[in-house]
């Protein structure tokens, strides 16, 4: 299995889950996954986009959580700049990709929105897990339950080798609604101390908060960015096999963080 591949001139969001399902399951080990990524690409100009993209540095981020606390909506808030009017349980996993630039350096931000709900992941854990570069846990704060989940899921994150220096973070999702709150700020900023990782309180949903939303991606991208040993593009190239990505909305910023 491939994440996607190859620069297209379309700025919107492919969504990936039955590419990825279908990989899983027809791989087998017998190539078939190569023709699959390539079929999917053949609207694009693979020569001039691949000669534009081969400094471009990709980071790869991983949303977390619980089913239903919101996981697609805020990466749809990142990347597409709003929310979506009706979701379903992600299958597998999503991806959603935005080009920023950062001091001067255009970077992709590809985000892994994945499954919450435990028959639409098992077989692709493993993936979601390999060579990650940053990983987002996401609550509901109207949910204690969610909350109390988050240890399972860095459990899982620990248990797939993540290394200590992978940057986390901890979202708090669905501050609009209000009144429903479950989760206190200082249990959740205790939580996140204790494990080393910065809190965010915020809401997709909201478009007061989309700048804050942003921010969870963007300081998670300024740090990885300060880590100079990340590959490049073209070195990830090395195996033959193109890889799609999409144009996006350039977002220059200095860090939020
Ligand atoms: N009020 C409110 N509702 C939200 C917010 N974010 C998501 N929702 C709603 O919560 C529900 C679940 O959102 P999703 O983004 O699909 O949840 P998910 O975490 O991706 O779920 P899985 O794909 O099953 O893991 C949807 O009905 C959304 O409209 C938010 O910030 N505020
Ligand atoms: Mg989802």
């Amino acid at each position: 299995f491939l994440p996607p591949s190859a620069r297209t001139v379309h700025n919107c969001v492919h969504h990936l889950s039955v590419m990825a399902n279908e990989s899983l399951e027809n791989d087998g080990g017998t190539g078939s996954r190569k023709s699959r990524n390539i079929h999917f690409t053949s609207s694009v100009d693979l020569s001039t986009s691949l000669e534009s993209s081969v400094q471009t540095r990709i980071f790869k981020i991983i949303v977390i959580g619980d089913s239903n606390v919101g996981k697609t909506c805020l990466t749809f808030r990142f990347t597409g700049g709003s929310f979506p009017e009706k979701t379903e349980a992600t299958i597998g996993v999503d991806f959603r990709e935005k080009a920023v630039e950062i001091e001067g350096e255009k970077i992709k931000v590809q985000v892994w929105d994945t499954a919450g709900q435990e028959r639409f992941r098992k077989s692709m854990v493993e993936h979601y897990y390999r060579n990650v570069h940053a990983v987002v846990f996401v609550y509901d704060v109207t949910k204690m339950n969610s909350f109390q989940n988050l240890k399972t899921w860095i459990q899982e994150c620990n248990g797939h080798r993540v290394s200590p220096t992978v940057p986390r973070v901890l979202v708090g999702n669905k501050c609009d609604l209000v009144s429903q709150i479950q989760v206190p700020s200082n249990t959740a900023l205790k939580f996140a101390d204790a494990h080393n990782m910065l809190l965010f309180e915020t809401s997709a949903k909201d478009p007061k908060e989309s700048q804050n939303v942003d921010s969870i991606f963007m300081c998670l991208a300024c740090r990885l960015k300060a880590q100079k040993s990340l590959l490049y593009r073209d070195v990830e190239r090395e195996d033959g096999r193109v890889r799609l990505s999409q144009e996006t909305n350039i977002n220059k910023s200095i860090c939020p963080c």
